[in-house]
C-alpha cells in the first residue's frame, strides 16, 4: 500500500502546482473553463487518464462552467504520492503535454 505523506512533502511538491491546494487528507483545484461542455470534457479527458492508471479523482462539475478534482488515496486515508503523480499528469493533459 503507498504511504501517506507529512504536510510539509504535500505542500512543497504542490509549490510547483499551480493553484492546488492541500485540504481535508486530499489535493484539490477548481478550474474555471469556458463553459459546461468545454468543463464536461476536461473531466471526461481525466476520466480517461484515471482510469489508465486506476487511481481514481473526485470530479465534479458545478456553478455552469467549473470543475473541481479533489484527488486521495482511499485505500491509504490520505495523500500519497500517486495523488501527487495525479494531479501533475492533470496539468500536463491542460497545458496539452
Ligand atoms: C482495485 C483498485 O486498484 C483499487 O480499488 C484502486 C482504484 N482506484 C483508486 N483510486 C483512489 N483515488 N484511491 C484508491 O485507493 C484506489 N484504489
Amino acid at each position: 500500500m503507498p504511504e501517506l505523506l507529512s504536510q510539509d512533502t504535500i505542500e512543497n511538491r504542490l509549490a510547483e502546482l499551480e493553484d492546488w491546494h492541500y485540504r481535508d487528507s486530499a489535493v484539490h483545484k477548481t478550474w474555471k473553463l469556458k463553459g459546461f461542455l468545454t468543463a464536461m470534457s476536461f473531466a471526461n479527458a481525466i476520466a480517461h487518464l484515471a482510469n489508465e492508471a486506476d487511481h481514481h479523482p473526485d470530479l465534479s462539475v458545478h456553478d455552469y462552467n467549473r470543475l473541481t478534482v479533489r484527488i486521495t488515496t482511499h485505500s491509504a486515508g490520505g495523500v500519497t504520492e500517486n495523488d501527487l503523480t495525479m494531479a501533475e499528469r492533470i496539468e500536463r493533459l491542460r497545458h496539452g503535454g
